[in-house]
């Protein structure tokens, strides 16, 4: 069984370990999840922590945590019929289904407030699992409880913990078209990674399912594997809009969000009882130490 205790804000959080004895060793990893939008807030491995949370994130319902892994669901973005940017499952309260040591699935139903902001009856799972080697694995699934269609766009928005948004590389979008969100046009990406000069804000059409994140200010690579969800996006605030935002502000360069979406190649669309899974397992090494 995985350990349920109090977090910030006084909200419930799961923490997973794997590996070792889950407290010391080089494959020793730990993982944290509130159960408020199902946010992944920690993962670490040999005692390297991977994730960032803004130290200004908020820890009240329905107010999303800013950082770890929100869920976007059923919208990504503003793509899709509902007002609030990135959907409603970040903000709702998702209950722990079932848990091991090292993984734990989370379930979202729809009900009275979800169907006053998105007329359609879903379930949606979210399992978080440790690899024995430490990697990080998220499994989205989503069932189309009703009797008629129902189509969502989604995302996994990873904010991976960096040295300095100025030593990030990400490698694997070269020749893809992108959707850039800051200049609202679509271009083509010529360059062999995405580094961070000013804001990137990027939705990947079709990206590959490996991509890499490397840190020169840490020496360490992360190797990002997908399934199910056929886009990624890019982004960094950088500091002018990263002020305007409360629970961010100073600490725009502490991170880069690589997210593992259904975005601008179109939305998932299930019939009545079809479901459908979209997944992401993250691995971590040392540069030296088997990475390329
Ligand atoms: O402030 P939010 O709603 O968490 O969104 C953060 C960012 O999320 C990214 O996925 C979007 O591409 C950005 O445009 C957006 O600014």
């Amino acid at each position: 069984m995985a350990t349920v205790t109090t977090g910030e804000g006084g909200l419930q959080k799961v923490s997973l370990t794997a590996g070792s004895d889950g407290s010391s060793g080089a494959g020793a990893a730990t993982a944290e999840v509130y159960r408020h939008g199902a946010t992944l807030t920690g993962w670490s491995v040999g005692g390297q922590q991977l994730i960032f949370v803004s130290p200004k994130a908020v820890f009240q319902p329905p107010k999303a945590i800013r950082g770890g892994v929100p869920v976007c669901f059923p919208q990504f973005g503003n793509l899709g019929p509902l007002q609030a940017q990135h959907g409603f499952a970040r903000n709702r309260e998702w209950q722990l289904a079932s848990s091991s040591s090292s993984s734990a699935t989370f379930a979202l139903e729809s009900d009275e407030q979800t169907l006053a902001l998105w007329p359609h009856a879903f379930r949606a799972e979210l399992t978080v699992s440790l690899q024995p080697s430490g990697a990080l694995q998220q499994v989205l699934r989503v069932t189309n409880t009703d009797g008629k269609p129902l189509e969502f766009t989604c995302a996994l928005h990873t904010y991976f913990k960096v040295s300095d948004i100025a030593n990030v590389a990400v490698v694997g979008l070269k020749g893809l078209q992108y959707f850039d969100n800051a200049a609202g046009a679509l271009a083509t990406d010529e360059a062999e990674a995405v580094t961070f000069q000013g804001e990137v804000d990027r939705a990947y059409l079709g990206a590959p399912d490996t991509l890499k994140v490397t840190d020169s200010g840490r020496d360490a690579v992360l190797m990002v594997h997908k399934r199910g969800f056929r886009d990624a996006v890019v982004w960094n605030p950088a500091e002018a809009k990263a002020t305007g935002m409360a629970d961010l502000g100073e600490h725009w360069r502490g991170f880069v969000c690589l997210e593992v979406a259904q975005a601008r190649s179109g939305p998932v669309v299930l019939q009545p009882r079809e479901a459908w899974e979209g997944s992401t397992t993250v691995e971590y090494d040392t540069v030296g130490e088997g990475a390329d």
